[in-house]
């Protein structure tokens, strides 16, 4: 589904000095992953999902998605970042049906999928509602409605529960992962956090920073929904951890 190649990215600052921010990352994933990217701050996570959305050039190396190499940004790719990326002058159900209207999809169809994918998201009797009325978990699931709405394979997703509190957090954690066994999209998502990473990815990928490279693939085998509490979660997390704090002490 997913295929990066030999992928180098060095960012040049305004100083004119080299960030080597990803050093050859080779790594493949399968329709129907769910792929946590996780690692400290500097790693190179947010480069790495921005290359693969094909918005960010690589300075060598190649990505490819679904056996096309990507020369810009891919379409068939829904995206939430951690920064409610709604447009407030929008109501919600015409944010969520953005991505149909530049499709060219007839008002009454696009209102009709977009009001569909809201009433899933219990969002259904804030349809006319603007951003700004909604509560920040709410915000974001609509976001995540949005992003969803063209029914794209592969949905790429920033951090998008960073800003949320705790309880919110794992309520959209649980949503998201109930969303994922349903429709079994092709999933990427970046995350400080390790318990985030283990209790929704397939596969956990770690990177070190500076420059950011892969130094962990661990395939998480532990059936849905996770408990978080259970002692095989708890295996996963401290060797995981334990590589993490390797990682991060290696790189200060
Ligand atoms: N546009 C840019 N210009 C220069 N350097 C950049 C640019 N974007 C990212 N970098 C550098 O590349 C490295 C990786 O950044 P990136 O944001 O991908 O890391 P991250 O792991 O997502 O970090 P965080 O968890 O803090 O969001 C950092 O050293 C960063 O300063």
């Amino acid at each position: 589904m997913i295929e990066v190649k030999g992928l180098n990215k060095i960012f040049l600052t305004e100083k004119k000095k080299e960030v080597y921010a990803l050093r050859d990352i080779n790594l493949s994933i399968e329709a129907q992953e769910f792929v946590c990217l996780l690692g400290p701050s500097g790693s190179g996570k947010s480069t790495l999902l921005r290359l693969m959305e094909g918005i960010t050039e690589p300075t060598t190396g190649e990505v490819k998605v679904m056996g096309q190499t990507i020369r810009g940004p891919i379409l068939d790719a829904g995206m939430v970042f951690q920064e409610y990326s709604l447009m407030p002058w929008k109501n919600i159900i015409d944010n969520v049906a953005f991505g149909l209207e530049l499709r060219k999809v007839p008002k009454r169809d696009r209102y009709k999928v977009a009001s569909e994918i809201l009433d899933k998201f219990g969002l259904g009797e804030f349809t006319k509602s603007f951003p700004h009325e909604l509560s920040g978990g709410m915000k974001q699931r609509a976001a995540i409605a949005r992003s969803i709405a063209t029914s794209p394979k592969i949905l790429y997703m920033d951090e998008p529960f960073g800003a949320l509190d705790a309880y919110t957090r794992f309520q959209m954690q649980k949503d998201l992962i109930e969303f994922w066994l349903q429709e079994k999209r092709t999933i990427v998502f970046v995350t400080h956090s390790v318990e985030e990473a283990i209790f929704l990815g397939t596969r956990v990928i770690l990177m070190s920073p500076r420059p950011g490279e892969i130094v962990g693939d661990y395939h998480i085998e532990l059936a849905y929904p996770r408990n978080r509490w259970s002692q095989e979660f708890g295996e996963y997390f401290q060797k995981i951890m334990g590589q993490l704090d390797e990682v991060s002490e290696r790189s200060r």
